[in-house]
């Protein structure tokens, strides 16, 4: 693998060369002066960073212990951390020059970013997501579609972002030579999670300059919720060998790790195995078997999880912990009614460890939340659940 035992390109041999030209092509732009200054023309242009780092003053002193911090990539263009990577990657693509793109989604944003970065340079975009997200992250499929993209509906399996994977993987594996994958998390075969993770690390590397700025220090804590784990290492990357700065992860609890119906294989020690590409902590059962997974949140309902942080974990650098739904709600609407911003249900799991974290600490500590993404997509999921449809 490529982190420890983990990773590595656990794909069919059809693959193998477009995997081997897309990696060649990444280690020799990722240095390349050019490329770099394309990407950080366009992260500052077109998704309008930096984004700030937001001192949710009122929300700290009603939790009454340390100052929480919100890094607000929810004020991206298209409204979450994706477009981060979906920029860095139709740079990839272009350089391929390939004239489709596909992608998986689940929660929508990474679809929607991925149909924003086809639109603005007129490549062709699929992109697979299950049926059952396509019900739940309605708001996102319309602005697909009004992007110019075509939206797959995904009907196999628990049809959800497993199964979106599953078949964009078979896309790509058919159509590997006129199409570009953009995979939207860390996971999927080497050199994906790497890149991912690379494109993302924009996001801490401004987090520590403003925690160094704005508070005069670096922070105590960092934490950020894991879906498949790219807003999380885009945050946590740059402060790795900062030994002072403790790290959370927070998996999607669902109804609680004890009741088998969650989306947390870290936070619940699930068995080591390989799904869509990589080897990585799977829920999964003896046989290998991937398990059904539960979460309020789409983009958190996967059953793997990036190989980095399976080794992270295993290294002890980061701690792995899950929020309940019910958590997760309640963080939803404190963050509404105390700071006016609406997060993402994916978010909304990060901030739910905050909660708890939080009046650990002392009122001089501080802790840097990554608010992933913005909640307008969740307001009919929330309304249902308050009866106010
Ligand atoms: C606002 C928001 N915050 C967190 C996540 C979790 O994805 P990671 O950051 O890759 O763990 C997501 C994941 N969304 C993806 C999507 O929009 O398609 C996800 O469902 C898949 C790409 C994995 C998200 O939308």
């Amino acid at each position: 693998g490529h982190f420890g035992p983990y990773g590595g390109r656990f794909v069919s041999e059809t693959l193998s060369f477009a995997l081997d030209e897309l990696e060649k092509t990444y280690l020799s732009l990722r240095d390349d002066p050019e490329f770099q200054a394309e990407f950080d023309y366009d992260l500052a242009h077109y998704v309008g960073r930096p984004s700030p780092l937001y001192h949710a003053k009122r929300w700290s002193e009603s939790l009454g212990g340390a100052q929480i911090w919100l890094k607000r990539e929810d004020l991206n263009h298209t409204g979450a951390h994706k477009v981060n990577n979906t920029i860095g990657q139709a740079l990839l693509a272009k350089k391929t020059g390939k004239p489709r793109i596909i992608a998986e989604t689940g929660a929508g944003q990474h679809g929607v970013a991925s149909a924003t970065v086809a639109a603005r340079l007129g490549l062709e975009c699929d992109v697979y997501m299950g049926a059952a997200d396509v019900e739940r992250q309605k708001l996102n499929v319309y602005r697909m579609h009004l992007l110019g993209a075509r939206v797959i509906p995904v009907e196999s399996g628990t049809r959800t972002l497993k199964d979106a994977m599953n078949e964009a993987l078979r896309d790509w594996v058919t159509n590997v030579d006129n199409t570009f994958y953009i995979i939207g998390t860390v996971a999927g075969p080497h050199p994906y999670p790497l890149l991912v993770r690379d494109f993302n690390a924009v996001v801490g590397r401004e987090a520590r300059r403003q925690s160094l700025e704005q508070i005069g220090r670096l922070p105590d804590a960092l934490i950020a919720c894991v879906g498949g784990g790219s807003n999380a290492l885009g945050l946590f990357y740059p402060f790795v060998e900062d030994d002072g700065v403790a790290m959370y992860g927070v998996e999607a609890g669902g109804d609680g790790v004890e009741t088998g119906r969650h989306a947390a294989p870290l936070a619940s020690n699930a068995p080591r195995g390989v799904l869509h590409g990589n080897r990585t902590y799977l829920m999964s059962d003896e046989a290998g078997q991937v398990s059904d997974t539960h979460s309020i949140s789409a983009g958190l309902d996967y059953p793997g999880v990036g190989p980095e942080h399976a080794l992270w974990k295993d290294v002890g650098r980061v701690e792995y912990v899950a929020a309940n739904d019910k958590e997760v709600l309640e963080a939803f609407r404190e963050l509404t009614h105390m700071e006016g911003i609406m997060p993402a249900l994916e978010t909304a799991h990060a901030l739910a460890h905050a909660k708890v974290l939080a009046p650990t600490m002392r009122t001089d500590q501080h802790i840097v939340v990554n608010l992933s993404g913005r909640g307008d997509k969740d307001i009919m999921t929330v309304a249902k659940l308050d009866g106010i449809e």
